[in-house]
Protein backbone atom coordinates (compact mmCIF):
# COMPACT_ATOMS: atom_id res chain seq x y z
CA UNK A 1 0.00 0.00 0.00
CA UNK A 2 1.28 3.52 -0.75
CA UNK A 3 2.13 5.95 2.13
CA UNK A 4 0.58 9.59 0.34
CA UNK A 5 1.19 12.71 2.65
CA UNK A 6 -2.22 14.54 3.31
CA UNK A 7 -1.59 17.68 4.44
CA UNK A 8 0.90 16.56 7.06
CA UNK A 9 -0.86 13.39 8.07
CA UNK A 10 0.40 9.85 6.16
CA UNK A 11 -2.25 7.70 5.05
CA UNK A 12 -2.76 4.38 2.85
CA UNK A 13 -3.91 4.48 0.17
CA UNK A 14 -3.91 1.86 -3.28
CA UNK A 15 -3.71 2.70 -6.47
CA UNK A 16 -4.59 1.20 -9.53
CA UNK A 17 -0.80 1.18 -10.52
CA UNK A 18 -0.01 -0.48 -7.32
CA UNK A 19 -3.57 -2.94 -8.07
CA UNK A 20 -3.76 -3.01 -11.54
CA UNK A 21 -7.56 -4.09 -12.62
CA UNK A 22 -5.64 -8.10 -14.07
CA UNK A 23 -4.73 -8.26 -10.72
CA UNK A 24 -8.34 -7.81 -9.28
CA UNK A 25 -9.51 -10.32 -12.29
CA UNK A 26 -6.64 -13.03 -11.27
CA UNK A 27 -7.79 -12.36 -7.07
CA UNK A 28 -11.67 -13.16 -8.29
CA UNK A 29 -11.60 -15.17 -10.81
CA UNK A 30 -13.01 -17.97 -9.22
CA UNK A 31 -15.95 -15.97 -7.02
CA UNK A 32 -19.29 -15.51 -8.02
CA UNK A 33 -19.89 -11.63 -7.06
CA UNK A 34 -23.72 -11.69 -6.14
CA UNK A 35 -24.91 -7.52 -6.26
CA UNK A 36 -28.17 -7.66 -4.21
CA UNK A 37 -30.06 -4.53 -5.07
CA UNK A 38 -29.98 -2.34 -8.06
CA UNK A 39 -31.10 0.57 -6.90
CA UNK A 40 -28.36 3.80 -7.39
CA UNK A 41 -25.22 1.87 -6.13
CA UNK A 42 -26.41 -1.97 -7.41
CA UNK A 43 -26.21 -0.49 -11.20
CA UNK A 44 -23.11 1.27 -11.10
CA UNK A 45 -20.98 -1.24 -9.43
CA UNK A 46 -22.23 -4.34 -11.49
CA UNK A 47 -21.63 -2.85 -14.74
CA UNK A 48 -18.41 -1.42 -14.09
CA UNK A 49 -17.36 -5.53 -12.73
CA UNK A 50 -19.04 -6.75 -15.72
CA UNK A 51 -17.04 -4.43 -17.84
CA UNK A 52 -14.23 -5.29 -16.14
CA UNK A 53 -14.49 -9.35 -16.66
CA UNK A 54 -15.79 -9.64 -13.32
CA UNK A 55 -17.73 -12.79 -12.75
CA UNK A 56 -20.44 -10.85 -11.67
CA UNK A 57 -24.42 -12.05 -11.04
CA UNK A 58 -27.78 -9.53 -10.01
CA UNK A 59 -30.19 -10.60 -7.30
CA UNK A 60 -33.29 -8.23 -7.50
CA UNK A 61 -37.06 -8.50 -6.74
CA UNK A 62 -38.76 -9.89 -9.49
CA UNK A 63 -41.28 -8.11 -10.94
CA UNK A 64 -39.87 -4.63 -9.95
CA UNK A 65 -38.50 -1.63 -11.74
CA UNK A 66 -35.14 -2.58 -10.81
CA UNK A 67 -35.13 -6.17 -12.40
CA UNK A 68 -36.71 -4.61 -15.90
CA UNK A 69 -33.41 -1.97 -15.27
CA UNK A 70 -31.51 -4.70 -14.73
CA UNK A 71 -32.38 -6.77 -18.21
CA UNK A 72 -32.41 -3.40 -19.80
CA UNK A 73 -28.81 -3.04 -18.87
CA UNK A 74 -28.12 -6.54 -20.00
CA UNK A 75 -28.38 -8.82 -17.27
CA UNK A 76 -30.08 -11.72 -18.38
CA UNK A 77 -32.78 -13.94 -16.52
CA UNK A 78 -31.54 -16.68 -15.09
CA UNK A 79 -27.65 -16.62 -16.20
CA UNK A 80 -26.61 -13.44 -14.64
CA UNK A 81 -29.79 -12.32 -12.78
CA UNK A 82 -31.76 -13.86 -10.41
CA UNK A 83 -34.54 -13.54 -7.44
CA UNK A 84 -32.31 -12.47 -4.44
CA UNK A 85 -32.35 -15.92 -2.56
CA UNK A 86 -30.88 -18.25 -5.76
CA UNK A 87 -28.39 -14.88 -5.75
CA UNK A 88 -27.42 -14.73 -2.21
CA UNK A 89 -27.02 -19.02 -2.60
CA UNK A 90 -24.85 -18.67 -6.12
CA UNK A 91 -22.68 -15.62 -4.67
CA UNK A 92 -19.02 -16.18 -3.11
CA UNK A 93 -19.37 -12.75 -2.06
CA UNK A 94 -22.43 -10.89 -1.41
CA UNK A 95 -22.62 -6.93 -2.31
CA UNK A 96 -25.47 -6.13 0.14
CA UNK A 97 -26.54 -3.26 -1.76
CA UNK A 98 -30.10 -2.73 -0.84
CA UNK A 99 -30.66 0.37 1.12
CA UNK A 100 -29.95 0.80 4.57
CA UNK A 101 -33.08 0.37 5.43
CA UNK A 102 -33.99 -2.43 3.75
CA UNK A 103 -31.07 -4.97 4.71
CA UNK A 104 -32.55 -4.77 7.95
CA UNK A 105 -35.39 -6.72 6.47
CA UNK A 106 -33.88 -9.24 4.54
CA UNK A 107 -31.04 -9.83 6.78
CA UNK A 108 -32.54 -13.01 8.30
CA UNK A 109 -32.34 -14.73 4.50
CA UNK A 110 -28.92 -12.94 3.81
CA UNK A 111 -27.59 -14.48 6.80
CA UNK A 112 -28.72 -18.06 5.83
CA UNK A 113 -26.56 -17.90 3.02
CA UNK A 114 -23.42 -16.76 4.33
CA UNK A 115 -21.69 -20.05 4.40
CA UNK A 116 -18.04 -20.64 5.98
CA UNK A 117 -15.58 -18.66 3.27
CA UNK A 118 -18.31 -16.31 1.72
CA UNK A 119 -18.05 -12.64 1.92
CA UNK A 120 -20.47 -9.79 2.99
CA UNK A 121 -19.44 -6.38 1.09
CA UNK A 122 -21.10 -3.59 2.01
CA UNK A 123 -21.17 0.06 0.54
CA UNK A 124 -21.45 1.86 3.61
CA UNK A 125 -20.27 0.97 7.77
CA UNK A 126 -23.84 1.34 8.95
CA UNK A 127 -25.47 -1.64 8.86
CA UNK A 128 -22.62 -3.28 11.17
CA UNK A 129 -21.81 0.27 13.00
CA UNK A 130 -25.30 0.19 14.64
CA UNK A 131 -25.75 -3.11 14.67
CA UNK A 132 -28.18 -2.62 17.82
CA UNK A 133 -30.74 -0.81 15.75
CA UNK A 134 -30.17 -3.22 12.45
CA UNK A 135 -29.59 -6.44 13.85
CA UNK A 136 -27.08 -7.00 11.35
CA UNK A 137 -24.49 -9.49 13.15
CA UNK A 138 -22.53 -11.55 10.80
CA UNK A 139 -21.72 -15.36 11.21
CA UNK A 140 -17.49 -15.59 12.87
CA UNK A 141 -16.65 -17.59 9.38
CA UNK A 142 -17.22 -15.52 6.86
CA UNK A 143 -15.10 -12.17 5.63
CA UNK A 144 -16.74 -8.50 6.62
CA UNK A 145 -15.60 -5.58 4.42
CA UNK A 146 -16.90 -2.63 2.82
CA UNK A 147 -15.67 -0.44 -0.23
CA UNK A 148 -17.49 3.01 -0.29
CA UNK A 149 -17.36 4.98 -3.37
CA UNK A 150 -17.57 8.40 -2.61
CA UNK A 151 -20.10 9.93 -4.57
CA UNK A 152 -23.33 8.96 -6.27
CA UNK A 153 -23.56 5.49 -8.28
CA UNK A 154 -24.43 7.69 -10.94
CA UNK A 155 -20.96 9.23 -11.19
CA UNK A 156 -19.28 5.71 -10.53
CA UNK A 157 -20.85 4.39 -13.96
CA UNK A 158 -20.51 7.65 -15.75
CA UNK A 159 -17.09 8.32 -14.93
CA UNK A 160 -16.03 4.85 -15.67
CA UNK A 161 -17.14 5.43 -18.74
CA UNK A 162 -15.25 8.15 -19.23
CA UNK A 163 -12.34 6.44 -18.31
CA UNK A 164 -12.07 8.25 -14.99
CA UNK A 165 -12.89 7.03 -11.47
CA UNK A 166 -14.53 7.90 -8.05
CA UNK A 167 -12.65 7.33 -5.56
CA UNK A 168 -13.97 5.29 -2.70
CA UNK A 169 -13.09 4.14 0.99
CA UNK A 170 -12.45 0.41 2.02
CA UNK A 171 -12.06 -0.93 5.52
CA UNK A 172 -12.42 -4.69 6.90
CA UNK A 173 -14.84 -5.70 9.56
CA UNK A 174 -13.37 -8.99 9.84
CA UNK A 175 -10.83 -11.10 8.10
CA UNK A 176 -12.20 -15.01 8.74
CA UNK A 177 -10.33 -16.28 5.69
CA UNK A 178 -6.92 -14.74 5.52
CA UNK A 179 -7.75 -13.01 2.29
CA UNK A 180 -9.96 -10.43 2.95
CA UNK A 181 -7.60 -7.65 2.16
CA UNK A 182 -7.18 -8.70 -1.57
CA UNK A 183 -10.41 -9.37 -2.06
CA UNK A 184 -11.68 -5.99 -0.98
CA UNK A 185 -8.99 -4.35 -2.97
CA UNK A 186 -9.62 -5.99 -5.71
CA UNK A 187 -13.70 -5.51 -5.43
CA UNK A 188 -12.46 -1.99 -5.04
CA UNK A 189 -10.66 -2.26 -8.38
CA UNK A 190 -13.11 -3.94 -10.14
CA UNK A 191 -16.44 -1.32 -8.96
CA UNK A 192 -14.21 1.20 -11.05
CA UNK A 193 -12.84 3.06 -7.91
CA UNK A 194 -9.57 5.55 -8.79
CA UNK A 195 -7.98 5.03 -5.85
CA UNK A 196 -9.45 3.75 -2.26
CA UNK A 197 -8.58 5.05 0.79
CA UNK A 198 -8.38 3.53 4.30
CA UNK A 199 -10.78 3.77 7.03
CA UNK A 200 -13.28 1.48 9.24
CA UNK A 201 -16.78 0.91 9.74
CA UNK A 202 -17.33 3.35 11.95
CA UNK A 203 -15.42 6.64 10.53
CA UNK A 204 -16.51 5.57 7.31
CA UNK A 205 -20.52 5.71 8.48
CA UNK A 206 -19.62 8.24 10.84
CA UNK A 207 -18.02 11.01 8.39
CA UNK A 208 -20.88 9.69 5.24
CA UNK A 209 -23.85 10.97 7.19
CA UNK A 210 -22.13 13.75 8.09
CA UNK A 211 -20.99 14.87 5.13
CA UNK A 212 -24.67 14.05 3.43
CA UNK A 213 -26.49 15.90 5.89
CA UNK A 214 -23.63 18.51 5.96
CA UNK A 215 -21.63 20.34 2.77
CA UNK A 216 -22.63 17.89 0.63
CA UNK A 217 -26.41 17.71 0.06
CA UNK A 218 -27.84 19.58 3.64
CA UNK A 219 -26.25 22.65 3.99
CA UNK A 220 -25.57 23.56 0.48
CA UNK A 221 -29.02 23.54 0.17
CA UNK A 222 -29.53 25.37 3.46
CA UNK A 223 -26.68 28.30 2.21
CA UNK A 224 -28.35 28.16 -1.20
CA UNK A 225 -31.94 29.14 0.09
CA UNK A 226 -30.67 31.56 2.69
CA UNK A 227 -28.92 33.83 0.15
CA UNK A 228 -31.61 33.35 -2.04
CA UNK A 229 -34.62 34.57 -0.41
CA UNK A 230 -32.34 37.58 0.91
CA UNK A 231 -31.96 38.58 -2.76
CA UNK A 232 -35.45 38.42 -3.88
CA UNK A 233 -36.42 40.15 -0.77
CA UNK A 234 -34.34 42.90 -1.84
CA UNK A 235 -35.88 43.06 -5.13
CA UNK A 236 -33.54 41.33 -6.87
CA UNK A 237 -35.45 39.19 -9.97
CA UNK A 238 -34.90 35.26 -9.65
CA UNK A 239 -32.63 34.88 -12.03
CA UNK A 240 -30.20 37.47 -11.31
CA UNK A 241 -30.36 35.55 -7.57
CA UNK A 242 -30.00 32.06 -9.01
CA UNK A 243 -27.00 32.86 -10.99
CA UNK A 244 -25.34 34.89 -8.26
CA UNK A 245 -26.29 31.92 -5.84
CA UNK A 246 -26.23 28.50 -7.45
CA UNK A 247 -25.59 28.81 -11.51
CA UNK A 248 -22.50 30.41 -10.76
CA UNK A 249 -20.76 28.24 -8.58
CA UNK A 250 -21.66 25.11 -10.67
CA UNK A 251 -20.86 26.16 -13.81
CA UNK A 252 -17.63 28.51 -13.51
CA UNK A 253 -16.68 28.21 -9.97
CA UNK A 254 -16.40 24.70 -8.38
CA UNK A 255 -15.03 23.52 -11.58
CA UNK A 256 -11.97 25.39 -10.92
CA UNK A 257 -12.14 24.32 -7.29
CA UNK A 258 -11.83 20.70 -8.42
CA UNK A 259 -8.92 21.84 -10.28
CA UNK A 260 -6.49 23.28 -8.08
CA UNK A 261 -8.55 24.34 -5.33
CA UNK A 262 -9.85 27.14 -3.56
CA UNK A 263 -7.40 29.67 -3.52
CA UNK A 264 -6.86 29.08 -6.98
CA UNK A 265 -10.53 29.46 -7.75
CA UNK A 266 -10.13 32.82 -5.75
CA UNK A 267 -6.96 34.24 -7.64
CA UNK A 268 -9.12 33.70 -10.90
CA UNK A 269 -11.77 36.46 -9.38
CA UNK A 270 -11.55 39.44 -8.77
CA UNK A 271 -9.28 40.95 -6.21
CA UNK A 272 -12.75 42.73 -5.22
CA UNK A 273 -13.93 39.41 -4.64
CA UNK A 274 -11.07 38.03 -3.02
CA UNK A 275 -11.27 40.89 -0.51
CA UNK A 276 -14.40 39.81 0.11
CA UNK A 277 -14.62 36.23 0.27
CA UNK A 278 -11.29 36.50 1.99
CA UNK A 279 -13.01 38.59 5.02
CA UNK A 280 -16.03 36.73 5.04
CA UNK A 281 -15.83 33.22 4.86
CA UNK A 282 -14.87 33.34 9.03
CA UNK A 283 -17.62 34.70 9.43
CA UNK A 284 -19.21 31.95 7.89
CA UNK A 285 -17.25 29.25 9.27
CA UNK A 286 -18.10 30.46 13.11
CA UNK A 287 -21.68 30.61 12.23
CA UNK A 288 -22.03 27.10 10.62
CA UNK A 289 -19.69 25.29 13.16
CA UNK A 290 -22.12 24.74 16.11
CA UNK A 291 -24.39 23.33 13.30
CA UNK A 292 -21.92 20.54 12.18
CA UNK A 293 -20.90 19.50 16.19
CA UNK A 294 -24.76 19.01 16.73
CA UNK A 295 -25.29 17.12 13.65
CA UNK A 296 -21.86 14.69 14.08
CA UNK A 297 -23.33 14.34 17.64
CA UNK A 298 -26.63 13.33 16.11
CA UNK A 299 -24.65 10.93 14.11
CA UNK A 300 -22.12 9.49 16.67
CA UNK A 301 -25.41 8.88 19.70
CA UNK A 302 -27.03 6.86 16.70
CA UNK A 303 -30.20 9.14 16.27
CA UNK A 304 -29.67 10.20 12.68
CA UNK A 305 -29.33 6.10 11.90
CA UNK A 306 -32.32 5.74 13.59
CA UNK A 307 -34.80 8.27 11.89
CA UNK A 308 -33.20 6.70 8.41
CA UNK A 309 -34.34 3.63 10.02
CA UNK A 310 -37.73 4.83 11.32
CA UNK A 311 -38.99 6.81 8.43
CA UNK A 312 -37.56 4.52 5.08
CA UNK A 313 -39.19 1.06 6.71
CA UNK A 314 -42.05 2.91 6.37
CA UNK A 315 -44.64 1.49 3.66
CA UNK A 316 -45.59 4.84 2.27
CA UNK A 317 -41.88 6.42 2.60
CA UNK A 318 -41.53 6.72 -1.44
CA UNK A 319 -44.90 8.53 -1.41
CA UNK A 320 -43.57 10.74 1.58
CA UNK A 321 -40.17 11.07 0.40
CA UNK A 322 -41.37 12.07 -3.36
CA UNK A 323 -43.29 14.87 -2.06
CA UNK A 324 -40.50 16.32 0.07
CA UNK A 325 -38.29 16.48 -3.11
CA UNK A 326 -41.57 18.12 -4.94
CA UNK A 327 -41.22 20.70 -2.18
CA UNK A 328 -37.79 21.54 -2.88
CA UNK A 329 -38.32 21.13 -6.86
CA UNK A 330 -41.36 23.45 -6.81
CA UNK A 331 -39.64 26.27 -5.04
CA UNK A 332 -38.72 29.57 -7.12
CA UNK A 333 -35.52 28.96 -6.56
CA UNK A 334 -34.96 25.31 -8.43
CA UNK A 335 -37.93 26.79 -11.23
CA UNK A 336 -35.92 29.37 -11.56
CA UNK A 337 -33.02 27.20 -12.43
CA UNK A 338 -35.11 25.11 -14.07
CA UNK A 339 -35.41 28.01 -16.99
CA UNK A 340 -31.88 28.98 -16.50
CA UNK A 341 -30.56 25.30 -17.04
CA UNK A 342 -32.20 25.46 -19.87
CA UNK A 343 -30.90 28.61 -21.64
CA UNK A 344 -27.28 27.16 -21.15
CA UNK A 345 -26.30 27.06 -24.63
CA UNK A 346 -25.53 23.48 -24.87
CA UNK A 347 -29.52 23.32 -24.10
CA UNK A 348 -30.67 24.82 -27.28
CA UNK A 349 -31.07 23.57 -30.52
CA UNK A 350 -29.38 26.36 -32.03
CA UNK A 351 -26.33 26.48 -34.30
N1 LIG B 1 -26.89 5.89 -3.60
C1 LIG B 1 -25.57 6.01 -3.68
O1 LIG B 1 -25.04 6.51 -4.67
C2 LIG B 1 -24.67 5.50 -2.58
C3 LIG B 1 -23.34 5.97 -2.48
C4 LIG B 1 -22.47 5.35 -1.58
C5 LIG B 1 -22.94 4.34 -0.76
N2 LIG B 1 -24.25 3.94 -0.84
C6 LIG B 1 -24.69 2.82 -0.01
O2 LIG B 1 -24.97 1.73 -0.89
C7 LIG B 1 -26.06 0.94 -0.38
C8 LIG B 1 -27.18 0.85 -1.39
O3 LIG B 1 -27.72 2.16 -1.53
P1 LIG B 1 -28.60 2.61 -2.78
O4 LIG B 1 -28.77 4.10 -2.64
O5 LIG B 1 -28.03 2.06 -4.02
O6 LIG B 1 -29.95 1.88 -2.44
P2 LIG B 1 -31.42 2.15 -3.02
O7 LIG B 1 -32.17 3.00 -2.07
O8 LIG B 1 -31.27 2.66 -4.41
O9 LIG B 1 -32.06 0.70 -2.99
C9 LIG B 1 -31.41 -0.41 -3.57
C10 LIG B 1 -32.35 -1.52 -3.91
O10 LIG B 1 -33.04 -1.98 -2.77
C11 LIG B 1 -34.26 -2.52 -3.22
N3 LIG B 1 -35.14 -2.66 -2.07
C12 LIG B 1 -35.66 -1.67 -1.31
N4 LIG B 1 -36.41 -2.22 -0.32
C13 LIG B 1 -36.33 -3.56 -0.48
C14 LIG B 1 -36.84 -4.67 0.24
N5 LIG B 1 -37.59 -4.49 1.33
N6 LIG B 1 -36.55 -5.92 -0.20
C15 LIG B 1 -35.80 -6.11 -1.29
N7 LIG B 1 -35.27 -5.09 -2.00
C16 LIG B 1 -35.54 -3.85 -1.60
C17 LIG B 1 -34.72 -1.53 -4.26
O11 LIG B 1 -35.60 -2.16 -5.16
C18 LIG B 1 -33.41 -1.17 -4.94
O12 LIG B 1 -33.20 -2.00 -6.06
C19 LIG B 1 -26.45 1.60 0.95
O13 LIG B 1 -25.70 1.00 1.97
C20 LIG B 1 -25.99 3.05 0.76
O14 LIG B 1 -25.75 3.74 1.96
C21 LIG B 1 -25.12 4.48 -1.72
C1 LIG C 1 -23.68 9.83 -2.70
C2 LIG C 1 -23.45 9.96 -1.21
C3 LIG C 1 -24.19 11.18 -0.66
O1 LIG C 1 -22.06 10.18 -1.01
C4 LIG C 1 -23.78 8.67 -0.44
O2 LIG C 1 -23.18 8.72 0.83
C5 LIG C 1 -25.23 8.31 -0.32
O3 LIG C 1 -25.66 7.95 0.79
O4 LIG C 1 -25.96 8.32 -1.32
MG1 LIG D 1 -24.30 8.04 2.39
MG1 LIG E 1 -21.27 9.27 0.70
Amino acid sequence: MAQLNFGGTVENVVTREEFPLSKAQEVLKNETVAVIGYGVQGPGQALNQKDNGINVIVGQRKNSKSWDKAVADGFVPGETLFEIEEALERGTIICYLLSDAAQIALWPTVKKHLTPGKALYFSHGFGITFNEQTGIIPPADVDVFLVAPKGSGTSLRRMFLQGRGLNSSFAIFQDATGKAQERVIALGIAVGSGYLFETNFKKEVYSDLTGERGTLMGAIQGIFAAQYEVLRSKGHSPSEAFNETVEELTQSLMPLVAENGMDWMYANCSTTAQRGALDWWKKFKTATQPVFEELYNSVATGQESQRSIDLNSQDDYRVKLEAELAELRDSEMWQAGKTVRSLRPENQNVD
